[in-house]
Protein backbone atom coordinates (compact mmCIF):
# COMPACT_ATOMS: atom_id res chain seq x y z
CA UNK A 1 0.00 0.00 0.00
CA UNK A 2 1.18 2.99 -1.18
CA UNK A 3 0.22 5.05 1.98
CA UNK A 4 2.70 5.14 4.69
CA UNK A 5 0.64 5.47 7.30
CA UNK A 6 -0.62 2.11 6.80
CA UNK A 7 1.03 -1.47 5.72
CA UNK A 8 -0.62 -4.99 4.21
CA UNK A 9 0.15 -7.78 7.09
CA UNK A 10 -1.33 -11.32 7.89
CA UNK A 11 -3.19 -11.10 10.69
CA UNK A 12 -3.88 -14.71 12.63
CA UNK A 13 -6.94 -16.05 11.58
CA UNK A 14 -8.38 -12.97 9.29
CA UNK A 15 -5.90 -12.89 6.27
CA UNK A 16 -4.68 -9.68 5.10
CA UNK A 17 -5.16 -7.10 7.18
CA UNK A 18 -3.81 -3.53 8.18
CA UNK A 19 -1.77 -2.37 10.58
CA UNK A 20 -0.79 1.26 11.72
CA UNK A 21 2.94 1.73 10.54
CA UNK A 22 3.79 4.82 12.46
CA UNK A 23 2.00 6.30 15.55
CA UNK A 24 -1.43 7.39 14.68
CA UNK A 25 -4.00 10.51 16.31
CA UNK A 26 -7.70 9.97 17.00
CA UNK A 27 -9.58 11.54 14.50
CA UNK A 28 -6.87 11.84 11.64
CA UNK A 29 -8.18 10.73 8.25
CA UNK A 30 -5.86 7.69 7.38
CA UNK A 31 -7.42 6.77 3.94
CA UNK A 32 -9.05 8.55 1.21
CA UNK A 33 -10.07 6.35 -1.93
CA UNK A 34 -12.34 6.27 -5.61
CA UNK A 35 -13.85 3.67 -6.35
CA UNK A 36 -12.44 1.28 -8.47
CA UNK A 37 -15.89 -0.10 -9.66
CA UNK A 38 -19.27 1.57 -8.93
CA UNK A 39 -22.71 0.33 -10.32
CA UNK A 40 -26.42 1.19 -9.20
CA UNK A 41 -27.84 -1.32 -6.69
CA UNK A 42 -31.77 -0.78 -9.36
CA UNK A 43 -32.78 -3.59 -10.65
CA UNK A 44 -33.17 -3.78 -14.28
CA UNK A 45 -36.88 -4.15 -14.07
CA UNK A 46 -39.25 -2.77 -14.16
CA UNK A 47 -37.66 -0.44 -17.10
CA UNK A 48 -39.13 2.58 -15.23
CA UNK A 49 -37.41 1.95 -12.31
CA UNK A 50 -34.36 0.75 -13.93
CA UNK A 51 -33.17 4.42 -14.70
CA UNK A 52 -32.82 4.81 -11.29
CA UNK A 53 -34.89 8.46 -11.57
CA UNK A 54 -34.34 9.30 -7.90
CA UNK A 55 -30.18 9.87 -8.37
CA UNK A 56 -27.80 10.95 -11.24
CA UNK A 57 -26.40 7.87 -12.89
CA UNK A 58 -23.00 8.95 -12.61
CA UNK A 59 -21.86 10.61 -9.03
CA UNK A 60 -24.82 9.17 -7.19
CA UNK A 61 -25.94 12.61 -5.88
CA UNK A 62 -30.12 12.44 -5.34
CA UNK A 63 -32.04 14.10 -7.28
CA UNK A 64 -34.21 17.21 -6.12
CA UNK A 65 -37.89 18.46 -7.96
CA UNK A 66 -35.35 21.47 -8.70
CA UNK A 67 -32.73 19.97 -10.36
CA UNK A 68 -31.80 20.48 -14.05
CA UNK A 69 -31.07 17.23 -15.07
CA UNK A 70 -29.43 16.37 -18.43
CA UNK A 71 -30.01 12.80 -20.20
CA UNK A 72 -28.41 10.35 -22.27
CA UNK A 73 -29.03 11.18 -25.29
CA UNK A 74 -29.30 7.38 -26.84
CA UNK A 75 -30.71 5.40 -24.64
CA UNK A 76 -32.97 8.75 -22.56
CA UNK A 77 -33.30 6.60 -19.34
CA UNK A 78 -29.97 7.30 -17.53
CA UNK A 79 -30.00 11.03 -15.79
CA UNK A 80 -27.67 13.45 -14.31
CA UNK A 81 -27.50 16.13 -12.38
CA UNK A 82 -25.62 18.12 -14.37
CA UNK A 83 -23.95 18.22 -17.96
CA UNK A 84 -20.65 17.67 -16.33
CA UNK A 85 -21.65 14.14 -15.05
CA UNK A 86 -23.06 13.71 -18.33
CA UNK A 87 -20.07 14.00 -20.08
CA UNK A 88 -17.87 12.23 -17.70
CA UNK A 89 -20.15 9.35 -18.03
CA UNK A 90 -20.18 9.09 -21.29
CA UNK A 91 -16.62 8.60 -21.23
CA UNK A 92 -16.45 6.10 -18.68
CA UNK A 93 -19.33 4.57 -16.25
CA UNK A 94 -22.13 5.36 -19.44
CA UNK A 95 -19.47 4.85 -22.51
CA UNK A 96 -21.47 4.03 -25.49
CA UNK A 97 -20.95 0.36 -25.51
CA UNK A 98 -22.31 0.28 -21.63
CA UNK A 99 -25.71 2.25 -22.58
CA UNK A 100 -25.81 -0.36 -25.52
CA UNK A 101 -25.30 -3.12 -23.32
CA UNK A 102 -27.75 -1.78 -20.31
CA UNK A 103 -30.51 -1.10 -23.17
CA UNK A 104 -30.28 -4.98 -24.52
CA UNK A 105 -30.62 -6.26 -20.86
CA UNK A 106 -33.52 -4.26 -20.17
CA UNK A 107 -35.34 -5.75 -23.40
CA UNK A 108 -34.31 -9.69 -22.16
CA UNK A 109 -36.72 -11.80 -21.72
CA UNK A 110 -34.51 -14.07 -20.04
CA UNK A 111 -33.29 -11.49 -17.36
CA UNK A 112 -36.69 -10.04 -16.83
CA UNK A 113 -37.26 -12.97 -14.66
CA UNK A 114 -34.20 -13.82 -12.83
CA UNK A 115 -34.39 -12.51 -8.83
CA UNK A 116 -33.43 -9.24 -8.09
CA UNK A 117 -30.24 -9.84 -7.16
CA UNK A 118 -29.09 -11.23 -10.46
CA UNK A 119 -30.15 -8.15 -12.12
CA UNK A 120 -27.86 -6.04 -9.62
CA UNK A 121 -24.94 -8.84 -10.76
CA UNK A 122 -25.79 -8.09 -14.42
CA UNK A 123 -25.14 -4.36 -13.67
CA UNK A 124 -22.01 -5.32 -11.76
CA UNK A 125 -21.00 -7.32 -14.70
CA UNK A 126 -21.75 -4.39 -17.47
CA UNK A 127 -19.43 -1.93 -14.97
CA UNK A 128 -16.97 -4.78 -14.56
CA UNK A 129 -16.51 -5.18 -18.70
CA UNK A 130 -15.45 -1.38 -18.77
CA UNK A 131 -12.48 -2.00 -16.59
CA UNK A 132 -9.15 -2.10 -17.92
CA UNK A 133 -7.00 -5.09 -17.66
CA UNK A 134 -4.60 -4.01 -15.01
CA UNK A 135 -8.20 -2.95 -12.98
CA UNK A 136 -9.73 -6.76 -13.53
CA UNK A 137 -6.74 -8.09 -12.18
CA UNK A 138 -6.89 -5.66 -8.63
CA UNK A 139 -10.25 -6.33 -8.27
CA UNK A 140 -9.33 -10.31 -8.71
CA UNK A 141 -6.30 -9.96 -5.73
CA UNK A 142 -9.01 -9.51 -3.63
CA UNK A 143 -10.56 -11.68 -0.95
CA UNK A 144 -13.13 -13.95 -2.12
CA UNK A 145 -14.13 -17.44 -3.34
CA UNK A 146 -17.23 -18.57 -5.97
CA UNK A 147 -19.17 -21.07 -4.04
CA UNK A 148 -22.20 -23.19 -5.67
CA UNK A 149 -24.80 -20.24 -5.86
CA UNK A 150 -22.16 -18.13 -7.41
CA UNK A 151 -20.92 -20.15 -10.25
CA UNK A 152 -24.76 -20.84 -11.25
CA UNK A 153 -24.99 -16.85 -11.09
CA UNK A 154 -21.70 -16.91 -12.98
CA UNK A 155 -22.69 -19.47 -15.82
CA UNK A 156 -26.11 -18.01 -16.32
CA UNK A 157 -24.56 -14.23 -16.55
CA UNK A 158 -21.63 -14.59 -18.75
CA UNK A 159 -24.13 -16.30 -21.68
CA UNK A 160 -26.03 -13.36 -21.31
CA UNK A 161 -23.64 -10.77 -21.50
CA UNK A 162 -20.47 -11.83 -23.02
CA UNK A 163 -22.10 -11.66 -26.57
CA UNK A 164 -23.06 -7.77 -25.86
CA UNK A 165 -18.80 -7.37 -25.33
CA UNK A 166 -17.61 -9.15 -28.30
CA UNK A 167 -13.97 -7.50 -28.39
CA UNK A 168 -13.79 -8.22 -24.62
CA UNK A 169 -14.38 -11.43 -23.78
CA UNK A 170 -14.46 -12.33 -20.16
CA UNK A 171 -14.72 -15.82 -18.85
CA UNK A 172 -17.02 -17.67 -16.94
CA UNK A 173 -14.11 -18.37 -14.67
CA UNK A 174 -12.95 -14.93 -14.28
CA UNK A 175 -16.98 -13.62 -13.99
CA UNK A 176 -17.63 -16.20 -10.99
CA UNK A 177 -14.48 -15.06 -9.18
CA UNK A 178 -15.32 -11.33 -9.79
CA UNK A 179 -18.70 -12.04 -8.52
CA UNK A 180 -17.31 -13.62 -5.08
CA UNK A 181 -15.20 -10.24 -5.03
CA UNK A 182 -17.97 -7.64 -4.86
CA UNK A 183 -20.07 -9.81 -2.68
CA UNK A 184 -17.30 -9.98 0.11
CA UNK A 185 -15.62 -6.82 -0.63
CA UNK A 186 -18.50 -4.12 -1.79
CA UNK A 187 -19.23 -0.91 0.19
CA UNK A 188 -22.62 0.86 0.07
CA UNK A 189 -23.73 4.14 -0.99
CA UNK A 190 -26.96 5.21 0.70
CA UNK A 191 -29.79 7.79 0.48
CA UNK A 192 -29.49 10.79 2.77
CA UNK A 193 -30.81 9.84 6.37
CA UNK A 194 -34.18 11.09 7.19
CA UNK A 195 -35.15 10.40 10.71
CA UNK A 196 -39.11 9.88 10.21
CA UNK A 197 -38.75 8.15 6.35
CA UNK A 198 -38.40 4.53 5.93
CA UNK A 199 -35.23 3.05 6.37
CA UNK A 200 -31.94 4.26 4.08
CA UNK A 201 -31.93 2.25 1.24
CA UNK A 202 -28.72 1.68 -1.26
CA UNK A 203 -28.71 3.57 -4.01
CA UNK A 204 -25.25 2.14 -5.47
CA UNK A 205 -22.22 -0.43 -4.21
CA UNK A 206 -18.69 0.55 -4.98
CA UNK A 207 -15.81 -1.75 -4.71
CA UNK A 208 -12.46 0.45 -2.80
CA UNK A 209 -9.61 -2.33 -3.10
CA UNK A 210 -7.04 -0.47 -0.38
CA UNK A 211 -10.53 0.47 2.04
CA UNK A 212 -11.54 -3.63 1.70
CA UNK A 213 -8.69 -4.72 2.87
CA UNK A 214 -9.81 -3.31 7.02
CA UNK A 215 -11.03 -6.62 8.90
CA UNK A 216 -13.94 -6.43 10.81
CA UNK A 217 -14.15 -5.62 14.39
CA UNK A 218 -17.02 -5.07 16.79
CA UNK A 219 -15.45 -2.68 18.75
CA UNK A 220 -13.41 -0.69 15.83
CA UNK A 221 -10.76 1.59 16.29
CA UNK A 222 -11.31 2.93 12.51
CA UNK A 223 -14.71 4.33 10.82
CA UNK A 224 -16.07 4.84 7.09
CA UNK A 225 -17.60 7.97 6.28
CA UNK A 226 -19.08 9.11 2.77
CA UNK A 227 -19.94 12.19 1.65
CA UNK A 228 -22.26 11.68 -1.45
CA UNK A 229 -24.91 14.49 -1.42
CA UNK A 230 -23.23 16.74 1.00
CA UNK A 231 -19.97 17.53 -1.19
CA UNK A 232 -20.53 20.14 -3.94
CA UNK A 233 -20.59 19.30 -7.75
CA UNK A 234 -18.66 22.58 -9.14
CA UNK A 235 -19.68 22.55 -13.04
CA UNK A 236 -16.67 25.14 -13.51
CA UNK A 237 -14.41 22.54 -12.60
CA UNK A 238 -13.28 20.21 -14.81
CA UNK A 239 -11.73 17.89 -12.37
CA UNK A 240 -13.16 14.56 -10.87
CA UNK A 241 -16.36 14.53 -9.30
CA UNK A 242 -14.88 13.19 -5.58
CA UNK A 243 -18.30 13.00 -3.75
CA UNK A 244 -18.40 9.44 -3.88
CA UNK A 245 -14.90 8.58 -2.12
CA UNK A 246 -14.94 7.11 0.72
CA UNK A 247 -12.88 8.27 3.94
CA UNK A 248 -11.95 6.48 6.99
CA UNK A 249 -11.06 8.15 10.40
CA UNK A 250 -9.72 7.08 13.76
CA UNK A 251 -12.15 6.68 16.37
CA UNK A 252 -8.97 6.25 18.90
CA UNK A 253 -4.93 6.65 19.31
CA UNK A 254 -3.18 3.65 17.42
CA UNK A 255 -0.40 2.32 18.03
CA UNK A 256 2.90 1.60 15.67
CA UNK A 257 1.80 -2.09 14.64
CA UNK A 258 -1.04 -2.42 15.75
CA UNK A 259 -4.16 -3.80 13.76
CA UNK A 260 -6.38 -0.72 12.29
CA UNK A 261 -9.93 -2.32 11.83
CA UNK A 262 -13.57 -0.88 11.28
CA UNK A 263 -17.24 -2.39 11.62
CA UNK A 264 -18.74 -3.73 8.85
CA UNK A 265 -22.50 -2.45 9.98
CA UNK A 266 -23.61 -0.46 12.38
CA UNK A 267 -22.39 -1.08 15.83
CA UNK A 268 -25.62 -0.80 17.97
CA UNK A 269 -26.36 -4.56 16.96
CA UNK A 270 -26.72 -7.09 19.13
CA UNK A 271 -24.85 -10.29 19.51
CA UNK A 272 -26.90 -12.59 17.45
CA UNK A 273 -27.35 -10.18 15.13
CA UNK A 274 -23.72 -9.22 14.42
CA UNK A 275 -23.06 -13.13 14.51
CA UNK A 276 -25.74 -13.92 11.42
CA UNK A 277 -24.35 -11.20 9.99
CA UNK A 278 -20.63 -11.95 9.85
CA UNK A 279 -21.01 -15.77 9.07
CA UNK A 280 -23.70 -15.23 6.11
CA UNK A 281 -22.57 -12.35 4.20
CA UNK A 282 -18.26 -12.58 5.77
CA UNK A 283 -17.88 -16.35 6.42
CA UNK A 284 -16.27 -16.20 9.52
CA UNK A 285 -16.91 -16.19 13.51
CA UNK A 286 -16.17 -13.16 14.82
CA UNK A 287 -13.40 -13.73 18.11
CA UNK A 288 -13.23 -9.68 19.04
CA UNK A 289 -13.60 -8.89 22.76
CA UNK A 290 -17.02 -7.85 22.80
CA UNK A 291 -18.20 -10.53 20.82
CA UNK A 292 -16.25 -12.94 23.83
CA UNK A 293 -18.47 -10.75 26.32
CA UNK A 294 -21.54 -10.85 25.02
CA UNK A 295 -21.87 -14.49 24.01
CA UNK A 296 -22.30 -15.27 27.38
CA UNK A 297 -24.67 -12.28 28.50
CA UNK A 298 -28.70 -12.71 28.38
CA UNK A 299 -30.22 -9.67 27.56
CA UNK A 300 -31.71 -8.30 31.16
CA UNK A 301 -27.47 -8.70 32.28
CA UNK A 302 -25.75 -5.97 30.33
CA UNK A 303 -23.20 -4.81 32.62
CA UNK A 304 -22.58 -1.07 32.57
CA UNK A 305 -19.22 -1.29 33.68
CA UNK A 306 -17.65 -2.84 30.79
CA UNK A 307 -15.43 -0.67 28.84
CA UNK A 308 -16.93 -1.31 25.40
CA UNK A 309 -20.78 -0.50 27.07
CA UNK A 310 -19.11 2.80 28.17
CA UNK A 311 -17.69 2.94 24.39
CA UNK A 312 -20.90 2.52 23.10
CA UNK A 313 -22.77 4.77 24.95
CA UNK A 314 -20.09 7.34 23.57
CA UNK A 315 -19.97 6.45 19.92
CA UNK A 316 -23.32 5.18 18.67
CA UNK A 317 -25.15 7.56 17.64
CA UNK A 318 -28.56 8.74 19.37
CA UNK A 319 -30.55 10.18 16.76
CA UNK A 320 -33.71 8.93 16.24
CA UNK A 321 -33.30 5.48 13.76
CA UNK A 322 -29.93 6.47 13.27
CA UNK A 323 -27.62 3.97 15.63
CA UNK A 324 -24.18 5.32 13.18
CA UNK A 325 -20.89 5.90 14.62
CA UNK A 326 -19.80 8.80 16.29
CA UNK A 327 -16.02 9.83 15.32
CA UNK A 328 -13.94 12.55 16.63
CA UNK A 329 -13.29 15.31 13.87
CA UNK A 330 -9.60 15.57 12.41
CA UNK A 331 -7.26 17.28 15.08
CA UNK A 332 -6.51 20.84 13.63
CA UNK A 333 -3.11 21.47 11.82
CA UNK A 334 -1.90 23.47 14.70
CA UNK A 335 -2.90 21.20 17.31
CA UNK A 336 -1.67 17.69 18.61
CA UNK A 337 -4.80 17.65 20.75
CA UNK A 338 -8.31 15.43 19.40
CA UNK A 339 -11.14 17.19 18.50
CA UNK A 340 -13.90 17.15 20.97
CA UNK A 341 -16.27 17.41 18.03
CA UNK A 342 -17.77 13.60 16.69
CA UNK A 343 -19.50 13.41 13.48
CA UNK A 344 -21.93 10.69 12.81
CA UNK A 345 -20.94 8.68 9.91
CA UNK A 346 -24.61 7.35 9.34
CA UNK A 347 -27.08 10.42 9.50
CA UNK A 348 -23.84 13.18 9.83
CA UNK A 349 -24.93 14.87 12.97
CA UNK A 350 -22.65 16.35 15.19
CA UNK A 351 -22.11 16.50 19.05
CA UNK A 352 -20.01 17.56 21.98
CA UNK A 353 -17.35 14.86 23.92
CA UNK A 354 -16.15 16.53 26.78
CA UNK A 355 -14.01 13.62 26.97
CA UNK A 356 -13.73 11.09 24.08
CA UNK A 357 -10.71 9.05 25.75
CA UNK A 358 -11.84 5.87 27.17
C1 LIG B 1 -13.16 -7.30 3.13
S1 LIG B 1 -12.16 -8.68 3.45
C2 LIG B 1 -10.92 -8.05 4.50
C3 LIG B 1 -9.51 -8.36 4.00
C4 LIG B 1 -9.16 -9.82 4.03
N1 LIG B 1 -8.76 -10.24 5.39
C5 LIG B 1 -8.07 -10.18 3.04
O1 LIG B 1 -7.24 -11.04 3.35
O2 LIG B 1 -8.06 -9.64 1.93
C6 LIG B 1 -13.26 -9.56 4.51
C7 LIG B 1 -12.77 -10.93 4.90
O3 LIG B 1 -11.69 -10.82 5.83
C8 LIG B 1 -11.82 -11.81 6.86
N2 LIG B 1 -12.07 -11.11 8.13
C9 LIG B 1 -12.38 -9.81 8.32
N3 LIG B 1 -12.51 -9.52 9.62
C10 LIG B 1 -12.29 -10.66 10.30
C11 LIG B 1 -12.32 -11.00 11.68
N4 LIG B 1 -12.57 -10.10 12.63
N5 LIG B 1 -12.05 -12.29 12.02
C12 LIG B 1 -11.80 -13.24 11.07
N6 LIG B 1 -11.78 -12.98 9.73
C13 LIG B 1 -12.02 -11.70 9.35
C14 LIG B 1 -13.00 -12.67 6.47
O4 LIG B 1 -12.53 -13.76 5.71
C15 LIG B 1 -13.82 -11.73 5.61
O5 LIG B 1 -14.66 -12.43 4.69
Amino acid sequence: MADSLLRVEHIAGKGRGLVASQPLKCGQVILTESPLILYSSSPLFPPSSSSSSSYCNHCFRTLLPTTTTASCPSCLTHHFCSNKCLSSSLNSSHSSIVCQALSSLRNSPLLQQQPLQRQVQARFLVALHNLAPSQIDTLLSLHGTPDDSVLQDANFLHDLISPLFNNKLISVDVIAEALAKDRINSFCLMEPYNSDGPQRSIKAYGIYPKATMFNHDCLPNACRFDYVDTTDNDEDDDGPNNNTDIIIRLIKDVDEGEEVCISYFRIGRDYATRKKILMEDYGFVCGCERCNIEATWREDEIDDDVAHVRFLRKYVCDMKNCGGTMAPLPPKHDSSSPSNVLECNFCGNFKISDDHVI
